[in-house]
């Protein structure tokens, strides 16, 4: 495991951002921006429930971090009139953990398992029977002489979240009436979550500021959301509080966030392929060593961006600065470049799609 929490470009959530996190989710499915086709799909689920006076099915949200998936659950709460409980799989090690919650559900509930793919077995098992039947079994003594008591559930509406839906097992997956896969947003939509943001935080910010933070916020609320709050330091300390596409700029440029959402490590593993190695290929542990980091910290922190932004190529030969990537450094990429891709707008920058989200999955080259 590798920490990037340090990173303002982290899609991750850090301490910092919780507290105003809560401040700026939005509260209903019309408040949230984007996504319009899991909220389509999501706002049927609902009214459907709703009209039928029952509770929905059980929801599944597979996507990146920072696109929305605790909003989501939240919305649904809300959309429902019930309340919420937050969890998340690694809290949840023991069958028991689990039953304890359950039992303790109000008829109606949402209960939001965060990083459902890391619950242990034994919850899991415990899971089904609770999704399928609003029942569990708690297992009283050992051995022979164990028994199992039926315990009777209230219904509720399990809404798991995943990075990756393909992690889950099929009979956990199939116990899910509803599954939304969350994507990367574009620029127009993160504008919009910037203005909204900057309307709460009271910040005022045109439209060409707040499109220039989109435009370095690698596709995520989460980061739109942060960079906004780095930007808004800035103009108060530096300028009249009011945030211009140059202001956002200067702001952004002393945080090493650059337009295209590359920070200092993305940047660094960049110019060390193409000027130590030529643009590669080069082994990965090779490219770490260069750059002075771990070699998971290249692989897991800074590579998923980088192909997502069709800048990095993953060969079975090793690391490829693709002909983006010399671009990017202002260089002539050499004749030999490779093309790379990005998988929404086919062109390099920051909304592509990398191979978890339908990319073209490149061997591991560790040498
Ligand atoms: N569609 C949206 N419109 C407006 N704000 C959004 C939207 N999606 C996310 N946000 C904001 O981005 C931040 C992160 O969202 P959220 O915590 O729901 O992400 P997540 O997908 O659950 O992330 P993680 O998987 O890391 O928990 C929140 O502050 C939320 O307000």
């Amino acid at each position: 495991m590798t920490h990037d929490g340090d990173r303002l470009v982290t899609a991750e959530a850090d301490g910092d951002d919780q507290a105003v996190e809560a401040a700026l989710r939005p509260r209903s499915l019309d408040e949230f921006i984007g996504q319009e086709r899991v909220r389509e799909q999501l706002s049927l689920v609902l009214h459907a429930a709703r009209a039928r006076g029952g509770t929905p099915d059980h929801v599944l949200l597979s996507g990146p971090p920072g696109l929305g998936k605790t909003t989501l659950s939240m919305i649904i709460a809300a959309e429902m009139g019930v309340p919420i409980r937050i969890t998340s799989g690694p809290a949840i090690q023991h069958a028991g953990d689990l039953a304890a919650i359950l039992s303790s559900l109000s008829e109606g509930e949402v209960l939001f398992l965060d990083e459902i793919h890391r619950m242990s077995r034994p919850a899991e098992e415990m899971l089904y029977m609770a999704m399928e039947d609003f029942r569990v079994d708690i297992i009283v003594g050992k051995g022979p002489g164990a028994t199992a008591i039926p315990l009777e559930l209230p219904p509720f509406t399990l809404v798991g979240a995943t990075t990756r839906a393909g992690l889950l097992p099929p009979p956990l997956r199939d116990r899910f009436g509803f599954t939304g896969h969350m994507d990367f947003y574009g620029p127009a939509e993160l504008e919009r979550v910037i203005h909204r943001s900057a309307r709460l935080l009271d910040v005022p910010v045109d439209d060409d500021g707040a499109l220039e933070i989109a435009g370095r916020s690698r596709g995520t609320p989460r980061i739109a959301n942060r960079l906004l709050r780095r930007v808004r330091d800035y103009a108060q300390v530096r300028a009249d509080g009011r945030v211009s596409r140059e202001i956002a700029s200067l702001a952004l440029d002393v945080y090493e966030v650059d337009a295209s959402g590359l920070d200092r490590l993305d940047r660094s593993v960049l110019h060390a392929l193409v000027t130590l190695f030529g643009g590669g290929p080069v082994g990965l542990s090779t490219l770490a060593v260069a750059v002075g980091e771990e070699t998971e910290t290249v692989e897991e922190v800074a590579e998923p961006f980088l192909v997502r932004s069709g800048l990095l190529a993953r060969t079975p030969r090793g690391r490829v600065a693709t002909a983006a990537a010399w671009k990017h450094l202002g260089l002539v990429p050499p004749q030999n470049a490779a093309s790379g891709q990005s998988g929404r707008t086919g062109q390099p920058g920051l909304f592509g799609i990398g191979p978890e989200h339908g990319g073209n999955p490149a061997p591991s080259a560790n040498e």
